[in-house]
């Protein structure tokens, strides 16, 4: 089994008149975080961390912010690229930690809820991600919403069976019974840490 860690970090700037989005979560507050997407602050920097991890990139490199495809975009679709990553990598989350840094709103009434559906997005249990808040004290970022994160990820050792036969495949075709096998076999999805694959495999080709 290895081990990899991951780190992610992001930021916006406060913003009247739209939703705040954090975690997936709409919370009740008088602004909302500017961006090209919807400015989920915390779901960009757990994205970074996980494309990090697997030595996949940046969010910005999947997704550029001069890209009109992601203008108000939901920043659950970014999480689950990374999530495909990871998983193409051969890597399934252990855990994952956080940290908001942001003046208003409190965090630690809705910790609780937001933790469940931060775990919930990432198909892991609540009590694999951590969810803290800080005060920007002293920084003079009262109008700004920092998140970071660190995330651990282990190997997934491939079933025995597709793995004998990703080793012996000559042809593309038989190689593209093994991705399917692996798409498609349930033992392997919940291993990766996913609830349900994010493609069609009748798309493969
Ligand atoms: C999520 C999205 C959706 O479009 O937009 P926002 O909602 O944050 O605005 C983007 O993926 C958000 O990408 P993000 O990575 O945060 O944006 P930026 O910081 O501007 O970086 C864009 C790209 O430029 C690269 N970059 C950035 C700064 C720098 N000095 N050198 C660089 O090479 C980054 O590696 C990244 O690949």
């Amino acid at each position: 089994m290895s081990l990899r860690i991951g780190y992610g970090f992001d930021s916006h700037a406060f913003k009247p008149g739209v939703p705040l989005v954090i975690g997936g979560l709409k919370i009740d507050h008088p602004e909302g975080l500017a961006g090209h997407s919807d400015g989920d602050v915390l779901l960009h920097a757990i994205t970074d961390a996980l494309l990090g991890a697997v030595s996949a990139g940046d969010i910005g490199s999947f997704f550029p912010p001069s890209d009109q495809r992601w203008k108000n975009a939901d920043s659950s679709i970014f999480l689950a690229t990374a999530l495909e990553e990871i998983a193409v990598a051969g890597y399934k989350i252990v855990n994952i930690d956080t940290v908001l840094v942001l003046a208003k709103p409190k965090i630690v009434p809705i910790s609780g809820e937001l933790r469940e559906r931060v775990a919930e997005l990432l198909g892991v249990k609540p009590g694999e991600v951590g969810i803290k808040a800080k005060t920007p004290e002293g920084l003079n970022q009262d109008h700004v919403a920092v998140a970071h994160c660190t995330v651990l990820l282990e190997s997934v050792a491939a079933p025995e069976g597709l793995a004998r036969m990703a080793a012996t495949a000559e042809t593309e075709d038989e190689l593209n019974a093994v991705v399917k096998g692996l798409v498609d076999e349930p033992r392997s999805v919940s291993a990766l840490g996913r609830k349900l694959p994010t493609f069609d495999t009748n798309d493969l080709t």
